[in-house]
Order: C-alpha cells, then sequence, then structure tokens
C-alpha cells in the first residue's frame, strides 16, 4: 500500500478556513494513494491556545465536510489529523478522525495524555478514555497523537487490539526533535508495527514545528524522513511484513504480563 504525510506549514500568514483549503487540495492531489495523514491540530494551530475556542467544530462540522469531500474525490482512505473537538457539553478534546475511501468517518479517537503540564491542553482541554483501532482494506489501524508518544502503554493497548499500522499526528516543537526520531523509531520497533508519524512544519505561536515527519517499518528502518520545511512524504509499505517480523522475531509472544512493582515502603 501506499501512504503520504503531509507535512503541513501552520503559521500566522493564513486563516483556519484558508489552511482548510490548502490541506484539501493537498489531499486530492493524492488521488492513487491508499492512505493520506495530515498533522495535528493543524486549523487552529496546535499551540494557539488562544484560537482554540474560536475555532473548536464538532465531528461533522467544516473540517469534517472539507475533508471527508477530498477523501472521496482522492479515492483513499484519509486521516484528517486532528480537530479542536467541542462536544455537547462544551467541553473541548483534541480529536483524530479517519475517514475511509467513500469519505465516511470510520475512526475516531479523542488524545489520551494532555500535554502541558499546568497549562495548554492539560488545563484547557479534556482526555480520551478510548483506545481506537480501524479495521482498513489494507490493515488495522491505530490511532494515538503526539504527546502519547511517550506512553508505552497505550502503544501495547493498540497493538493487543490488533494494530498492524499506527498512525500518529504531531505538532511537535523542534526543540525536542532528538526526542521525536527516537520515540517513533522505538514505538515501531518496540511494537513491531509500521508507525506513520505527520508532524506539523512552520512556527505558530512562537515554537518552531519540528517536520521530520517519518516513516518507520516493524523492524524499526526509516522508510520515508521529512526535512524540516513543508513537503509531501510519500512510501511504498508491504503490510506482510508486520507477521513476517513478528514470526521471525517472536518478542510480543515472551511478554510475561502482569508484572508489578512492590508495594512502597
Ligand atoms: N502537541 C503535543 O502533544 C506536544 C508534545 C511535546 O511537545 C512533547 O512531548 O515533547
Amino acid at each position: 500500500m501506499r501512504a503520504s504525510l503531509i507535512q503541513l506549514s501552520v503559521d500566522a500568514s493564513e486563516s483556519a478556513e484558508e489552511r482548510r483549503h490548502r490541506a484539501a487540495s493537498l489531499v486530492r492531489d493524492r488521488a492513487g494513494d491508499d492512505l493520506v495523514v495530515l498533522p495535528e491540530l493543524w486549523t487552529a494551530g496546535a499551540w494557539s491556545y488562544d484560537g482554540w475556542d474560536r475555532e473548536a467544530e464538532s465531528v461533522d462540522g467544516p473540517t469534517a465536510v472539507a475533508l471527508s469531500a477530498a477523501a472521496r474525490q482522492a479515492g483513499a482512505w484519509l486521516h484528517a489529523g486532528s480537530i479542536v473537538e467541542r462536544d455537547a457539553d462544551g467541553t473541548l478534546y483534541n480529536t483524530a478522525l479517519l475517514f475511509d475511501r467513500n469519505g465516511e468517518l470510520r475512526g475516531r479517537y479523542r488524545k489520551i495524555h494532555r500535554y502541558g503540564f499546568d497549562t495548554g491542553e492539560a488545563t484547557l482541554m479534556g482526555g480520551g478514555d478510548d483506545v481506537v483501532t480501524v479495521p482498513t482494506d489494507f490493515g488495522v489501524v491505530g490511532l494515538a497523537i503526539c504527546y502519547d508518544l511517550r506512553f508505552p502503554e497505550l502503544f501495547r493497548g493498540l497493538i493487543d487490539a490488533g494494530a498492524e499500522l499506527i498512525v500518529i499526528p504531531a505538532a511537535w516543537p523542534a526543540a525536542r526533535l532528538m526526542h521525536w526520531r527516537l520515540l517513533t523509531r522505538t514505538r515501531a520497533l518496540e511494537e513491531q508495527v509500521f508507525l506513520l508519524a505527520c508532524c506539523a512544519a512552520g512556527t505558530h505561536s512562537g515554537i518552531h514545528q519540528a517536520g521530520h515527519s517519518v516513516v518507520v517499518d516493524p523492524w524499526g528502518t526509516v522508510l520515508a524522513e521529512a526535512g524540516p520545511d513543508q513537503e509531501t512524504l510519500t512510501a511504498d509499505l508491504d503490510m506482510s511484513e508486520v507477521t513476517r517480523i513478528r514470526t521471525e522475531l517472536p518478542v510480543l509472544h515472551d511478554r510475561v504480563l502482569g508484572i508489578t512493582a512492590p508495594a512502597a515502603r
């Protein structure tokens, strides 16, 4: 299968609506691909907290409408990155959306681990509860978002739920590029999955984005890696490699479940 990661630039030079048009057009250009991926919170800006309330939308709001149409026109599965979702109670979530080739919404994941400690996402958004996997015509896709990369237990949960390919939209700061590069490779290797991590480019709210979107195979080999600026990164994935590598090096069978720490003294 062929996947493309659109490492979209996000900055203050255009409105969310203008960026939506630009993103939809870039998705339409990927007709022939099997899966197209966008970054985290690319409409509102992942670090532009003061715009989140204004740009918040429902899962059938303007971003979903525009991107569902783009998925249908491209004939590809589309991971539309994440939106600032406002639910019926008014709570905000960082929510990833996965559309199928007909533009139907087939997966929705609310980011579980909220970044910011006592600021930003950690205080302005609610956290998700659900581990989400979605069957597709090329394999089972698991969903995670940006800061989730730091929490291996979520990734174990995803492979226990059958994930063969994990997609991670992100807005990772360039200041921690080294962590991004280590963690993306490590999660693919330890879970023996394909990992597609699509970061934003550009600078918003003073945070320079890392770019360096990456496709890693279940052996931990980087199949494709972007530079720091906007670009579309394409890779061909042989999904049978998941079973081949899990059979050749069956470390997942050697897991010892239920290990607990000794009681605190
Ligand atoms: N948007 C994010 O989740 C940022 C995560 C981050 O900056 C980090 O883990 O470091």
